[in-house]
């Protein structure tokens, strides 16, 4: 049933999202998978939750074969217009240069640790040793 013509809005795909009626959105094209729920060996709760927003990239995190790609086709209703994707989150990794200065600064901790000890023990025989002098 690709008709692969219509375009539809983020909103227009998102309100098909419960167990009657659910549609999901994978690169860019719309599927009516409310048939395949029941179907699917992942579950139909995955697919209620890739229900109202974009499933592409949940879709590739599971690694799907090249017969669930296939059988994609057969759920087709359209294509969805880019333009009206709700924008992802970005994450953004530390940078290099913070990381650095945290790797030295956590460096000089351990050194720190390793010569306090020493330190102390240097104090404590100095003590006992003019102690003893007097
Ligand atoms: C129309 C869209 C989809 C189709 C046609 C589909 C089809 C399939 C098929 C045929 C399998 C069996 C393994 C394989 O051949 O790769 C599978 C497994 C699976 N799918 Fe989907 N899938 C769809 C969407 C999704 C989405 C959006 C998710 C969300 C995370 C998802 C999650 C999973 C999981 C977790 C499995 C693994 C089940 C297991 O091995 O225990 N699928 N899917």
């Amino acid at each position: 049933m690709a008709s692969g013509s219509k375009v539809f809005t983020f909103d227009e795909v998102a309100q098909h999202n419960h167990k009657k009626d659910c549609w999901i959105i994978i690169s860019g094209k719309a599927y009516d998978v409310t048939e395949f729920l029941e179907e699917h060996p992942g579950g139909d709760e995955v697919l209620l939750l890739a229900a109202e927003k974009d499933a592409t990239d949940d879709f590739e995190d599971v690694g799907h074969s090249d017969d669930a790609k296939e059988l994609l086709k057969k759920y087709c209703v359209g294509e969805v217009d880019l333009s009206t994707l709700p924008e992802k989150p970005n994450y953004k990794p530390p940078t290099h240069s913070s990381s650095q200065s945290d790797q030295s600064s956590g460096s000089a901790v351990k050194i720190l640790q390793f010569l306090l000890p020493l330190l102390i023990l240097g104090i404590a025989f100095a003590l006992q040793f003019y102690g003893k002098k007097k």
